[in-house]
């Protein structure tokens, strides 16, 4: 399913366009998308994710023992760098294992889930892979050591943990798709707000071909972007979704304009200034989008309401508000 290059050219409309134009999905599906794309959007929302009440899905506590076992497969890092634009990059850095996730790694992405939980002034972050290629899922070395079931689902509790915390995280998130996105590398995409394509890039849910299912929390989410059908297409058949059928069925926000991954485009200036679109604007103000958003799209509505008015009165009054009435603000 990856694109000839004759339908890269005829894709010309869909790329990366001025804010205001990114609500566009882009052209007609051909024959081999539209089989892809028929079928549900996504339904309703699973209601147990919830944060606060009794759910694992909080700040990290209890997970020594995985902890310790995952510190045992070192390599790589998970790097943060948090701007005065209040836009943070989080680089998946292992690139001789094409930034594949080790133990540490895990561990590391945890910590600076909680660094970013602590970070009062950000308003987004972007999510990229080291070296042109986004990340290509568990290390297969440490899969191997861990490979009994109690373990692998110890492992699997904490990824989720940590990216449920990603996702819910008050800042708008942005996955920087270039080259591959596999296994768990796909999950991660998925635990960001948007997704970003280079060209030539893919993600693909490689479970099936592994003996697996995704079990950091990739399904769930997955099925609540493109909706069950699409869901059980890309998994059932380990699809690559390049980004014109990332685009076609929602899984995909943008295509970058540059040419090939790892080139030299400027992959990431581009995906900072799409951000840039939803970002611009007081922190406060844009934090709280992201947490109607959230509650909107896990909490069963009456809470979600509840949640809604209180966010609300955060910035009901705030100084955002008090300016924009000071000034008599027209939206012509
Ligand atoms: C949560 C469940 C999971 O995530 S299970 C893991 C799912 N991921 C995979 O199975 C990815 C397997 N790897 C691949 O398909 C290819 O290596 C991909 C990523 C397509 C890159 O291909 P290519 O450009 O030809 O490079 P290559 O194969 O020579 O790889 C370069 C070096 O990186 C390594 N690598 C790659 N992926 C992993 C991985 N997931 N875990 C550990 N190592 C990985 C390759 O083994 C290779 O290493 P080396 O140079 O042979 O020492």
């Amino acid at each position: 399913m990856v694109l000839s290059a004759a339908r890269q050219h005829l894709l010309g409309g869909i790329r990366l366009g001025a804010c205001g134009q990114h609500l566009l999905r882009g052209s007609r599906p051909g024959a081999w998308g539209q089989h892809l794309l028929r079928g549900s959007r996504p339904g309703a929302w699973g209601q147990h994710l919830l944060r606060g009440i009794g759910s694992v899905y909080t700040a990290a506590k209890g997970f020594q023992e995985i902890r310790e076992k995952l510190q045992a497969f070192p390599g790589g890092s998970i790097d943060l760098v948090k701007q005065e634009s209040g836009i943070a990059v989080l680089t998946v850095n292992n690139p001789a294992r094409m930034n594949a996730f080790s133990g540490s790694m895990m561990v590391e992405l945890e910590e600076r889930v909680s660094q970013l939980e602590e970070w009062t002034e950000g308003k987004g972050l972007i999510i990229q892979g080291a070296a042109g290629t986004f990340c290509s899922g568990s290390d297969l070395n440490a899969v191997r050591a861990i490979s009994n079931p109690q373990d692998g689902m110890k492992m699997c509790t904490f990824m989720q943990n940590a990216l449920t915390r990603l996702l819910r995280l008050p800042l708008l998130s942005v996955a920087l798709v270039e080259g591959n996105a596999l296994g768990g590398g796909a999950e991660l995409t998925t635990a960001c707000d948007f997704r970003l394509m280079a060209p030539g890039s893919v993600i693909q849910f490689v479970h099936k071909h592994m003996g697996l299912v995704p079990g950091w929390g990739g399904a769930a989410r997955l099925v609540r972007i493109v909706g069950g059908q699409n869901a059980l297409k890309m998994l059932g058949g380990a699809l690559k979704i390049d980004p014109e059928m990332g685009l076609q069925i929602g899984l995909a926000d943008g295509v970058l304009e540059g040419s090939l991954a790892g080139s030299g485009t400027n992959a990431l200036l581009e995906a900072e200034q799409w951000l840039g679109c939803y970002t611009a604007g007081p922190a406060p103000v844009i934090r709280a989008i992201k947490s109607v958003v959230v509650s909107g799209r896990e909490l069963p509505l009456e809470v979600a309401l509840r949640t809604e008015r209180d966010v609300f009165g955060t910035v009901w009054g705030g100084p955002a508000n008090l300016q924009a009435l000071a000034t008599k603000a027209k939206h012509k």
